[in-house]
């Protein structure tokens, strides 16, 4: 796959790209929904004999156009979302950078711009696609500002128990906790990754080692707690427990930043600066403050139970 970041103004050309069928979308999670837009992509681009693209923002636009301006948690931090792409076999990836200036551009010249310009042949989009200035294009808007030289593609909503698939429903079910529910949403387990770094020395003391993580990217955090996780280290997938949270049984509250720690199951390797890679799997339970050692270790004992039983399944 071809990756071509694009800032606003642009100098490219029609001559730049072969003739394209481009999905168009922010695609936060690549979740089911997004992967019936870019398939849907594909398969035009296939049935008439040009490549397939799709183009994405980043950041998100809600960086530059909120009031409250500052950072955005993400399901898939770019670098994540070019790997999903990539694996649904897609030609060209085109990158928008979003800026102030480009969130300005009419919705028309938009369309002019970074479609007609670039060689765009078919536009899909889910059905609540909007793009220009305010988000005044829409779906219905796509083929007059085309000027016939766009065929437009238009892909319904996707809905799992009455409810539409979408990256807000995924980011508050993460923030619940409910990766389960995310699983079904996302055809995958939410996955993050991260380096494993020094914590404060207490596990080993515990009996249950733990892997202290500071993740890599601007991820959605889910909601603390306890967890049943699958982490690939040196290629290889290990079964664990997770707790996410501030450690309450030894630190007062506000004293420590969160912490993210995965004892694993079967495992005795000292494994300080690896990059890791998480499955959030199944949520156990909610953090607790223990009144001393060894209830805190007896119910990380039973958490690491009810996690074989869920692995053994
Ligand atoms: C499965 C699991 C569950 C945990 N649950 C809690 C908890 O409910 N409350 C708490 O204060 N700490 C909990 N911890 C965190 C331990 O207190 C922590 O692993 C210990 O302080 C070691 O920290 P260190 O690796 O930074 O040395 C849990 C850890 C694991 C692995
Ligand atoms: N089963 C295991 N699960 C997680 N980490 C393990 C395991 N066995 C050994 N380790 C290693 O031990 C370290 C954790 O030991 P710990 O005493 O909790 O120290 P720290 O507070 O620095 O995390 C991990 O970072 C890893 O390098």
């Amino acid at each position: 796959m071809k990756v071509i970041m694009i800032q606003h103004p642009h100098t490219l050309q029609k001559n730049d790209f072969p003739p394209l069928a481009v999905a168009l979308g922010f695609f936060d999670g690549v979740h089911e929904g997004h992967k019936n837009v870019i398939r849907t992509a594909k398969k035009t681009a296939e049935r008439h004999g040009v490549k397939s693209a799709v183009m994405t923002f980043d950041p998100h636009p809600s960086v530059v156009l909120s009031q409250k301006g500052g950072s955005v948690e993400y399901i898939t931090p770019l670098e994540d979302k070019i790997d999903y792409i990539e694996g649904l076999g897609i030609d060209y990836l085109l990158i928008v950078r979003f800026t102030s200036a480009f969130a300005g551009l009419e919705p028309s010249e938009f369309v002019q711009k970074y479609l007609i310009d670039l060689n765009v042949k078919y536009v899909t989009a889910g059905f609540d696609f909007t793009y220009g200035k305010y988000g005044k294009g829409t779906m219905d808007t796509l083929s007059t500002d085309g000027q016939g030289k766009l065929q437009v593609i238009t892909v319904p909503k996707l809905e799992k128990n009455q409810e539409k698939v979408s990256s807000t429903l995924i980011r508050k079910l993460l923030r619940a906790g409910r990766t389960e529910d995310v699983h079904k949403l996302m055809g995958r387990y939410y996955t993050t990754k991260g380096t494993v770094i020094h914590g404060e020395k207490r596990g080993r003391l515990l009996g249950f080692p733990t892997a202290n993580i500071r993740l890599n990217d601007d991820y959605i955090v889910p909601k603390e707690g306890v967890y049943a996780v699958r982490m690939q280290v040196n290629g290889q997938w290990e079964n664990g427990v997770c707790n996410i949270g501030h450690k309450p049984t030894f630190h007062a509250p506000g004293q420590i930043e969160l912490s993210i720690e995965i004892h694993l199951l079967h495992f005795d390797r000292s494994i300080y600066g690896e990059e890791v890679t998480i499955e959030w799997r199944l949520r156990i339970r909610d953090e607790q403050k223990f009144d001393g050692l060894d209830q805190l270790k007896e119910q990380i004992l039973k958490d690491k139970q009810t996690a074989e039983r869920f692995f053994e399944e």
